[in-house]
């Protein structure tokens, strides 16, 4: 029961109700008002029977004193509303639930998107998104089966025994109770105990889409190796494990609906002798007799929709407890450690403070004791080995982790004293893996944040994509497929640079921006880096050590530490990482000019 409150509490603590606005409150309160007109128009219905048969064979008249006549009129004027109640419901219901809906996707929605990088570290974003809609669909369960189930069972229960006690003697109430407290406990002990096998199947089945998500994604590798069998069998190993889950959770629900039919059934038969001799003996009429048959079968078919709904309402807490989990992890707005003051610096100067860092606690740090600064407006230059820490350097000025130790600054101001978000709209990167949405090139210019035609072309000049944008049939509202796949790696590369572009902040990092392009489109777009990087303190991470021509300074870093810095000409004199870089790059002597790597 505990474990039930657990759950409504979670609920309540999910859906946050005192912020879902006045609509979402008003709208529980009129549905819950016309459940219980409801519930009072069911009951009355078998009682103005009662009343209708007695009043017909001259039993007295019935309890009400009202003509044979009336009584119909108010049996069927009961009839009729309560069946017009239904109807509306399900309008203002449909109301209600939408309205829950979209707040919680909308509070969820919020949450998870500013949820630390950290936490999205290995973890599976489709089924992220599962728990999510899955969430959605658990808080429609609840508010139908509380408000259509369990609010008219629990009053239609206590009005039929304020009938029972009022009319019957007291053994026909107290079987009556007994069965319906049977019933429940039955059906409270038995959701409990096949619970693990419902959180396994939801579970499973999360995974299950997950891996099929991950398959799917990978379709081309899969085909170039031919293992379409193989992840068939990973695929259906998931669902085995699922299937499992669910034999076992049906197989236990149907032994448990049949006890529950048993505590009920079993009620009326003694319940129907023990009335059956009250009308021998005069002490009951007939009406009254009908009656409670009618009123008992009448509480069967709520009670297993109270049964159903108290298993639905555990099976939807699960998938809340899940969104719950996710939205308790604190969020960067939400985290203590987020600064308050905002960026206003020009273009400031980026330093690094004896910072170390590593992606999971414990593990060998993928930074040690780097520091260097980047002076206001300049461009500097990080080069090295796959894996030596590069993107790391890019991803740590964002914001995205934070330093295991040591500062990094931001025109020398620690960059933990700004919101993250403020850093983020200052400093602008473009990394090697652009991301696109399914959707227009525009969108996937300007997330839909309306930029004028003549800065989308401005930006799209700069590189070098206007001529393949004129060429498309609908220009710029072309869609570009899934992931951006109708475009080349290099054109989708130079879309990323473009969006820096029309972000237009004071610092600028590239992050192997250019890798993708080909020799003659690289020195076309870097010459427009150039330009649009002008004055901008600008940090760019290259293999490709042609990219780094006009960088003012360069870094090299191996293993996670700067091992030197300078201009190229000093390192090739005195840094051996750097020079065998600089001839696996492709330069047939140390003499060669950078300039002549690109040509
Ligand atoms: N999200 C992550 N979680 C755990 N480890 C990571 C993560 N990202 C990178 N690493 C590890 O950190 C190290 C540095 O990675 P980083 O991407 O910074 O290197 P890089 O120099 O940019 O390499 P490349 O030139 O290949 O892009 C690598 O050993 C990598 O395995």
């Amino acid at each position: 029961m505990g474990g039930f409150l657990e759950d409504i509490r979670r609920f309540f603590r999910v859906m946050d109700f005192s912020k879902s606005g006045k609509r979402v409150r008003s709208l529980f309160v009129v549905l819950a008002l016309m459940s219980i007109v409801s519930s009072v128009l069911t009951v009355a219905q078998p009682f103005l029977y009662m009343e209708l048969i007695d009043s017909i064979v001259g039993e007295g008249g019935g309890l009400l004193g009202f003509s044979t006549e009336t009584i119909i009129l108010v049996y069927g004027v009961c009839f009729l509303v309560a069946r017009v109640i239904d109807e509306l419901w399900k309008a203002v219901f449909t109301n209600l639930t939408l309205s829950a809906q979209r707040s919680l996707a909308e509070k969820a929605f919020d949450h998870i998107i500013r949820l630390p990088s950290s936490f999205f570290l290995g973890k599976d974003k489709h089924s992220l998104s599962e728990i999510i809609s899955k969430a959605r669909s658990g808080v429609h369960e609840i508010i139908s089966v509380s408000l259509e189930t369990i609010v008219p069972v629990v009053l239609e229960f206590f009005l039929v025994s304020l009938i029972v006690y009022m009319l019957f003697p007291g053994s026909v109430l107290a079987i009556l109770i007994a069965s319906v407290v049977v019933f429940v406990v039955v059906a409270i002990v038995g959701s409990e105990m096949i619970r693990p096998w419902q959180r396994g199947f939801t579970e499973e089945n999360n995974k299950t889409h997950q891996v099929l998500g991950e398959i799917l994604s990978s379709e081309e590798t899969i085909k170039s190796f031919n293992v379409e069998d193989s992840f068939k069998k990973r695929y259906l190993s998931h669902m085995a494990v699922f299937e499992n889950y669910c034999y076992k959770f049906f197989r236990w629900s149907a032994f448990i609906g049949s006890m529950q039919m048993l505590a009920i059934g079993g009620a009326l038969i003694p319940m129907l002798f023990i009335s059956f001799n009250f009308l021998k003996n005069d002490a009951l009429t007939l009406g009254a007799f009908v009656m409670i048959n009618v009123l008992t079968i009448q509480l069967i078919m709520p009670l297993r929709r109270l049964a159903y709904a108290y298993r639905q309402v555990k099976e939807s807490a699960v998938d809340i407890e899940q969104l719950d989990k996710v939205m308790s992890i604190p969020s960067e707005t939400q985290r203590s450690d987020d600064g308050r003051g905002e960026v206003i610096l020009e273009s400031p100067s980026i330093s690094f403070d004896n910072v170390c860092f590593c992606y999971e606690e414990g593990e060998e740090p993928v930074l040690n004791d780097v520091s260097f600064t980047v002076p206001e407006g300049k461009a500097y230059a990080f080069v090295g080995a796959s894996g030596a820490g590069k993107s790391t350097i890019s991803k740590l000025i964002m914001r995205y982790y934070d330093v295991s130790s040591g500062n990094i600054l931001l025109g020398g101001r620690n960059v933990e004293g700004f919101p993250r978000d403020a850093v983020r709209r200052f400093v602008g990167m473009v990394s090697q893996d652009v991301v696109l949405f399914n959707d227009t090139l525009r969108f996937n210019l300007d997330f839909g944040e309306c930029v004028e035609d003549a800065r989308l072309v401005s930006a799209l000049k700069a590189v070098d994509l206007d001529g393949f944008v004129d060429a498309l049939p609908n220009g710029v509202d072309t869609m570009v497929g899934d992931r951006g796949m109708r475009l080349s790696g290099g054109q989708r590369q130079r879309v990323g640079i473009a969006r820096a572009i029309l972000k237009d902040p004071k610092v600028l990092i590239f992050d192997e921006a250019t890798s993708s392009l080909d020799m003659h489109t690289e020195k076309t777009v870097s010459e427009n880096i150039n330009i649009v990087s002008e004055g901008k303190t600008t940090i760019v991470i290259a293999h490709r050590l042609s990219t780094i021509i006009n960088a003012d300074k360069i870094l090299v870093l191996d293993q996670g530490e700067i091992v030197s810095s300078g201009t190229h000409g000093e390192l090739i004199e005195s840094c051996d990482v750097y020079r065998k870089l600089y001839m696996s790059g492709g330069a047939t002597s140390v003499d060669q000019p950078l300039q002549m790597l690109s040509d």
